[in-house]
């Protein structure tokens, strides 16, 4: 078993507070994204995890093994730790099949473990090559192959992809979020990429100001944010005021059914209604009388190939974005009825 415990962890440069008090859990085999914008500390999450910055305080175990606290740090070299670095880092002077064994012993199965590896990436025939006669993407899978080939414990990507241009970037993700699933491989990877952690990851811990801001699924995180900062950073937002009542917000969509998240409204109380832009959705069928729906103009129209973002002057007074998927999409200056899909999310007036 190589599950990681981290247990109020903090990490300190200086008099700056990188980690703060952060506890989380990733069972063994999972593939969890640390994501959060630029200075939030996940590098220096990845450093401690790694053994490369100490604790100030708390304590990190993998498989029950201690290997971090505010006093002791296991060495890197003695933590069963690999690392796939932003930029693959490879030794020019050494063939994709050297880099690929560097740490692996001399010896009896080294050279089929090395084709192994080199297979395992897609890169069988490449083993005899020098790394500036590979691609950005072939020599991150080297660097993959590389962390990979002592069989660490746990895998820490630093925004592996990070140097990818988008298409390769995508293509190649998948293929290594599936490779390390299939190699049931403890994986922790760093990223500022909202999408990159959600479509990758089973698990995602969202960081804000060295903090853990939320821990869960990407749905979770996505669907039921912890609060109206996680909300905005993972994804767009439509806010709407309204006032609580019975489970339901009514506002300009009308009685809109919602759920709290993390307070108690009172009946009548004045509550902030979130939506994601897709959530929103023309409703033709429904009256112009009916209780639940708006009516609205379309203002403006993003088109962004599988999808669009519709602006939409609401006829009460305020505007509104949705998304829809880009087959039917209405003119500029249409009227519709749009109505709100599915439970909106209930956070307290500002
Ligand atoms: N070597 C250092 N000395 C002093 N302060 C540091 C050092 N490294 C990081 N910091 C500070 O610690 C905080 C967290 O930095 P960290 O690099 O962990 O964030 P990050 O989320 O990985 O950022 P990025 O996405 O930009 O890499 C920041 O305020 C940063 O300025």
């Amino acid at each position: 078993m190589s599950d990681v415990v981290v247990q109020g962890a903090s990490v300190t440069h200086g008099s700056t507070l990188a980690v703060d008090d952060v506890t989380l859990t990733i069972g063994s085999g999972e593939l969890v994204a640390v994501l959060g914008p630029s200075g939030c500390g996940k590098t220096s999450l990845l450093l401690a995890l790694a053994g490369l910055l100490p604790l100030r305080s708390g304590t990190i175990s993998v498989g029950g093994r201690e290997l971090s606290s505010g006093s002791r740090t296991t060495p890197p070299e003695k933590r069963s730790i690999g690392w796939v670095p932003q930029e693959a880092s490879l030794f020019p002077h050494l063939t994709v099949g050297e880099n690929i064994g560097f740490a692996l012993p001399r010896g009896r199965g080294r050279a089929s473990r090395i084709e192994e590896l080199a297979e395992l990436v897609g890169l069988g025939a490449l083993t005899g090559r020098a790394p500036n006669q590979l691609s950005g993407g072939q020599a991150q899978r080297v660097a993959l192959a590389r962390a990979l080939a002592s069989k660490p414990d746990v895998l820490l990507l630093d925004e592996p992809f990070a140097a990818l241009d988008t298409q390769l970037r995508t293509a190649l993700r998948r293929e290594v979020a599936e490779l390390l699933r299939a190699a049931g491989t403890t994986s922790v990877l760093v990223t500022h990429d909202q999408e990159e952690a959600l479509t990758l990851a089973d698990r995602v811990a969202v960081m804000r100001d060295g903090r853990l801001e939320q821990f869960g699924t990407p749905e979770q995180i996505y669907q039921q944010p912890a609060n109206d900062w996680v909300a905005g950073f993972v994804g767009d937002v439509v806010e709407v005021e309204g006032r609580w009542r019975h489970g339901r917000v009514s506002c300009t969509f009308g009685n809109v059914e919602a759920t709290a998240m993390g307070f108690a409204p009172a009946d009548g109380e004045a509550v902030r209604l979130m939506l994601r832009p897709e959530w929103i959705v023309p409703r033709p069928d429904l009256l112009a009388t009916a209780a639940a729906g708006a009516d609205a103009r379309v203002a403006s129209i993003s088109y962004a190939g599988h999808d669009a973002m519709l602006t939409c002057d609401l006829t009460a007074g305020s505007t509104v974005r949705m998304r829809m998927a880009a087959v039917d999409l209405p003119e500029v200056g249409e009227s519709l009825r749009l109505a709100v899909q599915r439970p909106g999310l209930a956070f307290p007036a500002a």
